[in-house]
């Protein structure tokens, strides 16, 4: 016997959509990163984050371009490949991205199919429009996440990366649209840069619905935000909605660490700081 060998540490599941649904309904706060290679994908892993996201981010942190709409399929695939090598235990959802989705639903299963065949566990796409193409999906098998309010792919006919529903037509619009997507089986809802309220009121309105929020407040299922603008590697000026949880040093898994246990304990987003 050898008393200064620790014990085998508890067993960590693999995060599935049941186990996310028991989060929203237990009100344990859901932490999701992007993530575009293994290396990242696997530190942000081992220092907890329940989801990681393949985003169409990666044309503007990885390629240096400054909109999401040039990036391809081929390219959210290769990157989501390589982030399913390096995870082990968080959910792992790909964008769909610009073009690939939404010509016919036709197109947006096969698109869904690449995305799949690479690794992804669940497609997220944009757009208040899509409920018939996510009915299609999730009849066919697909795991779906919608987004609403600021649509990085739409944002030239958004009038730029702008608050959404901050109005009182605007709001119960999105509202309505929230509703929509979850009645045609989207499991999960990425809203971007609303106000807090709309965010809460959405959530409240889809008691069923993960509701994911970057710039939408803390009253929602969990939190997303784009790798490099929480490590500190982003170039000012970032979103207000970001915080830069390399700072204190420690290094990446460190920085997750502060990142997962700020959500978790409601810290992040801050009220005053953070939302609009
Ligand atoms: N690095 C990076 N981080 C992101 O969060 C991100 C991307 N890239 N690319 C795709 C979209 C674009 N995003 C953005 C980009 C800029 C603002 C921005 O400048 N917002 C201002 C003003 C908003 C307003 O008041 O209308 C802000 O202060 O947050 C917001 C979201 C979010 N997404
Ligand atoms: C910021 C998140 C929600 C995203 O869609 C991306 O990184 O592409
Ligand atoms: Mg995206």
């Amino acid at each position: 016997m050898n008393a200064s060998v620790p014990a085998a540490p508890a067993e960590r599941k693999a995060v599935s959509l049941l186990r996310l649904r028991a989060m929203l309904e237990a009100g344990e706060k859901i932490a999701m990163l992007t993530a575009y290679d293994a290396g990242f994908a696997r530190a942000a892993d081992d220092a907890g984050v329940d989801s990681l996201l393949g985003g169409d981010s990666l044309g503007m942190v990885v390629q240096g371009g400054s909109s999401t709409v040039p990036v391809t399929l081929e390219e959210v695939a290769y990157h989501v490949r390589c982030v399913a090598r390096g995870r082990r235990h968080a959910w792992l959802i790909a964008d769909l991205p610009f073009g690939s989705y939404e010509e016919s639903r036709e197109q947006s299963l096969r698109s869904s199919a690449v995305l799949a065949r690479a690794g992804a566990q669940m497609v997220k796409l944009e757009g208040s429009w899509a409920a018939e193409t996510v009915r299609f999906l999730v009849e066919r098998g697909i795991v779906v996440c919608a987004h609403l309010g600021l649509t990085p792919q739409s944002a030239s006919a958004l009038g730029g990366y702008r608050v959404q529903g901050r109005d009182e037509a605007a709001a119960d619009r999105l509202a309505s649209e929230a509703r929509a997507l979850a009645d045609a089986g989207a499991a999960m809802l990425v809203l971007e840069l609303v106000p807090a309220a709309l965010a809460r009121r959405v959530q409240q309105e889809n008691p069923a619905l993960v509701v994911i929020g970057i710039g939408a407040g803390g009253d929602v299922a969990g939190q997303v935000l784009v790798l490099h603008d929480m490590l500190g590697v982003t170039a000012a000026p970032m979103p207000r909605f970001v915080r830069d949880f390399g700072r204190e040093g420690g290094g990446v898994r460190e920085a997750v660490r502060r990142y997962v246990a700020a959500v978790k304990d409601g810290s992040f987003p801050d009220a005053t700081l953070h939302t609009y």
